[in-house]
């Protein structure tokens, strides 16, 4: 039920629309008992009278044209009314399908690293379009048609007991049969609507993937493999909706059988009052012609109430990501600093663990504004993870990390990244032109400096591209080579003119002779900026004021490039299987 109430919040701002608009079903529902009390009327008054021989007065004509025009009038109004409430509903559940999904997007931007990695995309994803989309079915419909079967429902029960309490009784009698039915069937279907919403999610993580990994799917002629495991999929998503499908099935027979019993009623036990003239053919015509009023809410309750479970599988998930928090946010009292950081940057006994296990360990490392770090060791030493502790991609586990000797955990979170640059060992583009990419972080760039950080970055070969800067690229875009996508990704980052410049491998896929060229620029820059670039290449480390040598998540060794070469160790070592150079000293 808190999913109802979450919706109820999140009505806020045409909260009295919706209201109206569920009086109005409310009241449609009362209004469709009053065409056949009108035909009643007209039988009781007009046609029984002539029936039993009377003759026809113009009273009695008069009375006819009266009630059959009150009855086109009625219906006019009831279907006016009925297309004004239809309205009400879809303008109130587009709006609160706008309002979630841009809240929802807003806090997944909200995120942090840990987020992404515990959510699928496929399944963040399906709570954003299909979850989504069903919150605003059960605002528009559900809850419409519910409302319409129980007011349908209890207006002909009051409605019947009034006129005929005996008469009423007799059909009502197997209304708790329908109700318990309807009951243990809402209770056995919500598990499975919990399930299958999980399916459809797989299913969709695995088409996402499968698209973004499609190249490696090609290489490895793995179509067939994935083809199978796809279907695999689908299958369970089938099975799992056909037995949710198949529940329903195996309770409408009962449920369906029940309410058709009820015309039986009307036939058996009306028929023989209307014999015994204990009841008029008008009121007959009444139970008669409201029969329908009475089974189909009963009907068709087990299927709204099918609709309901499955809203409260998928709003369940949409909560989830509602209220999600990331642990990584600004504090209130965090520093509003206005000035340009220096970019001096501490590391004071940092510890990190992720999920339990240890990457970094005790790390000290002072770093002087506008100096060059470079940072080198074996895969898995923890140079990524060092450096995500700046921005704060994760927080440290013990220790502090400090800019300009304020704990990062004290900067305004927009102030501190604003005045990094990282360009990422995973570079991404968006689906944008050069231009729009190196721009990224200040849409209001003027042309001359993208083309500034362009030439620093050696984006040059933009220029051929079919449309120059103004090229799409990225995920739909013209395909670019690794060494090309790292160059855009580094002039993004130096576009900002950050204060510290984080590359993470950022130069790996680059001729030797560009590297050159990059490396020269960032040694020129025009603005002050402290250079912490995490490299496998001596030919990248070499020009560092100072090469950390990360092991095993510790620092193993600090210093310049001529004293690691003098001394032994693992930066010695990749330096002579780089350069080829022997232990003796001679070159291979
Ligand atoms: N979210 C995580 N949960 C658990 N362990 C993690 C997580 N992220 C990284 N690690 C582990 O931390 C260690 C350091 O990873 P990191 O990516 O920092 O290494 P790296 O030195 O940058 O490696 P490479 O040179 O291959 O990029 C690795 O052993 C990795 O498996």
């Amino acid at each position: 039920m808190f999913q109802l109430k979450w919706v109820w919040k999140n009505l806020e701002g045409c909260r009295k629309r919706y209201i109206f608009a569920l009086f109005s079903t409310a009241a449609l529902s009362m209004m469709a008992l009053v065409n056949s009390f009108l035909t009643a009327q007209i039988m009781d008054t007009v046609f029984t009278p002539v029936q039993k021989g009377g003759s026809v007065t113009p009273e009695m004509w008069s009375h006819l044209v009266l009630l059959v025009s009150v009855l086109i009038g009625f219906t006019l109004f009831r279907t006016s009314f009925g297309y004004l409430s239809v309205i009400t509903y879809e303008t109130c559940s587009q709006k609160l399908l706008f309002r979630l999904r841009r809240e929802l997007y807003a806090n997944m931007q909200a995120q942090d690293s840990a987020f992404f990695s515990k959510n699928r995309t496929g399944d963040l994803m399906t709570r954003l379009t299909g979850d989504l989309d069903m919150v605003r079915h059960t605002v528009c419909y559900v809850v419409r048609m519910l409302i319409d079967c129980v007011v349908l429902f209890l207006t002909t029960s009051i409605t019947f007991l009034c006129v005929d309490w005996q008469f009423a009784l007799s059909m009502l009698a197997v209304t708790p049969i329908i109700f318990l039915l309807t009951k243990r069937f809402s209770k056995c279907v919500h598990p499975l609507y919990v399930d299958l919403r999980e399916r459809l999610s797989r299913l969709n993580t695995a088409a996402q993937e499968n698209i973004a990994g499609n190249r490696v799917v090609k290489a490895f002629a793995r179509e067939d493999y994935e083809i199978q495991q796809f279907d695999q999929k689908n299958q369970d998503y089938k099975k799992a909706n056909l037995k949710a499908s198949l529940l329903w099935l195996k309770f409408a027979p009962y449920i369906d059988g029940f309410s058709q019993s009820l015309s039986i009623a009307v036939l058996l036990v009306g028929g023989s009052f209307l014999i015994m003239g204990r009841i008029s053919v008008g009121t007959f015509a009444l139970f008669n012609s409201l029969c329908w009023t009475l089974t189909n809410p009963m009907r068709t309750l087990g299927m709204h109430i099918n609709d309901l479970q499955r809203f409260f599988a998928s709003a369940s998930k949409i909560i989830e990501l509602y209220y999600a928090r990331s642990t990584i946010v600004s504090r209130s009292d965090a520093a509003k600093k206005e000035e340009r950081v220096q970019g001096a940057v501490r590391f004071e006994h940092v510890d990190l663990k992720l999920n339990g296990v240890e990457v970094l360990k005790d790390i000290n490392l002072d770093i002087k504004p506008g100096e060059t770090i470079a940072i080198m060791g074996p895969t898995g030493s923890g140079k990524t993870s060092l450096v995500n502790l700046i921005p704060r991609f994760s927080d440290v586990s013990a220790g502090k990390i400090c800019i300009d000797d304020v704990p990062v955990g004290l900067y305004d979170l927009k102030k501190l990244r604003g005045s990094i640059g990282i360009a990422t060992q995973d570079v991404f583009l968006f689906s944008d032109s050069v231009d729009g990419n190196i721009a990224y972080g200040d849409p209001n760039m003027p042309e001359a400096d993208v083309q500034r950080f362009a030439k620093m970055a050696c984006v040059d070969f933009a220029e051929k591209l079919p449309e120059g800067f103004d090229t799409v690229i990225g995920e739909r875009g013209t395909g670019l080579s690794g060494g090309q996508k790292q160059r855009i990704a580094l002039a993004r980052a130096l576009a900002v003119k950050p204060s510290i410049l984080i590359l993470d491998d950022t130069t790996s896929a680059v001729d030797m002779e560009t590297e050159k060229y990059i490396q020269e620029q960032l040694a020129a820059l025009d603005f002050d900026c402290t250079k912490i670039i995490v490299a496998q290449r001596i030919s990248t480390t070499k020009r560092a004021d100072r090469i950390v040598i990360l092991d095993k998540g510790r620092i193993a060794d600090v210093g310049t490039h001529e004293e690691l070469i003098a001394r032994p160790g693992y930066y010695r070592e990749v330096y002579e299987l780089q350069n080829g150079v022997t232990r003796e000293g001679g070159v291979a």
